[in-house]
């Protein structure tokens, strides 16, 4: 396994420098799912995930922060009149735009193609900082489906979140890149733990032998160099399951579409970890 990671080497960082928000006890749990690589699941797992924690009785919202290139709609199978950006231009209120998706979750769905929101301006900034501060009161969870990568505008979303959920597939691709976004998320972000789930899992025991490996080249190459302490809490493997592209491909939930599949049973899991994380005092 280690084979895998043995081409990782330390990741060229850029220099924008932003912290996480401190935790308002009394509003919602940020949770930023973001990830190195793009497509390696981040909106399934997001929707889903929300599905999932909703039946838990938790209030949850989820927010497209793919700015650029939304698609939580896609998955949900949802056509929304009114997005993020009808809001940030003034055009639609928060009520309006946050609606009811077929897991009893709410979500703020963003456009698509919107070339403006793929770069951090100001007004990209205070908006979204606005948005979230008004909307976190109503919740218990806000999930943050961001894009993939490191620039300037994941980078932003990801700092407005308390919590940092990390998705990657085994292959070297999608670990070199998750290590880079973790690398520069401890050195810019001042992050001392973030939490990593493997999807498209091939084996039981892939993803914390991934996270181990992993963990061990962050000491390596970022906790030596810059003194800072990075911990990586593996949560979880998701199975590749052919059952997900099935419920992608006719737009549904996989936990409502398939919930005995063995994706479905990892989400649930998750979900159960996540709700113990967010509600440590209701821990069973
Ligand atoms: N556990 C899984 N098993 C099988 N296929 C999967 C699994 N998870 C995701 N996929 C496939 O990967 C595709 C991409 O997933 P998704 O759109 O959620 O990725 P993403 O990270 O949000 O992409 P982007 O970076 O473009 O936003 C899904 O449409 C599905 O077909």
């Amino acid at each position: 396994m280690s084979d895998v990671l043995s081409p990782l080497s330390p990741t060229k960082v850029a220099t924008t420098s932003y912290g996480p928000r401190p935790r308002n006890a009394s509003s919602a749990h940020i949770i930023a799912v973001t990830s190195g690589k793009g497509g390696v699941g981040k909106t399934f797992v997001s929707a889903n995930l929300a599905a999932a924690l909703t039946r838990h009785g938790l209030r949850v919202l989820v927010l497209d922060a793919d700015l650029g290139l939304a698609n939580l709609d896609v998955v949900l199978n949802l056509y929304p009149k009114v997005t993020l950006h009808d809001v940030f231009t003034g055009k639609a209120s928060l009520q309006e735009a946050v609606v009811t998706a077929p897991g009893g979750f709410h979500v703020l769905l963003a456009g698509s193609g919107m070339v403006e929101y793929s770069r951090l301006t100001p007004e990209v900034r205070n908006q979204l900082i606005h948005v979230i501060d008004t909307l976190a009161p109503n919740y218990d969870i806000m999930l943050l489906d961001t894009g993939a990568g490191i620039s300037d505008v994941v980078l932003f979303s990801v700092s407005l979140a308390h919590e940092v959920l990390i998705v990657a597939t085994p292959e070297p691709t999608s670990l070199t890149d998750a290590y880079a976004a973790i690398k520069v998320l401890t050195t810019q972000q001042k992050r001392h733990n973030m939490r990593l789930v493997i999807n498209q899992a091939a084996r039981p025991g892939d993803g914390r032998a991934i996270t181990g490996q992993l963990q061990q080249v962050l000491n390596r190459f970022v906790h030596s160099e810059s003194g800072l302490p990075m911990r990586l809490i593996h949560m979880g493997d998701i199975p590749a399951d052919k059952a997900v592209r099935e419920a992608v491909m006719r737009r549904q939930l996989l936990i409502q579409a398939s919930p005995g599949c063995a994706a479905s049973l990892a989400i649930a899991q998750l979900a159960n970890r996540i709700k113990t994380m967010v509600t440590p005092t209701q821990a069973v």
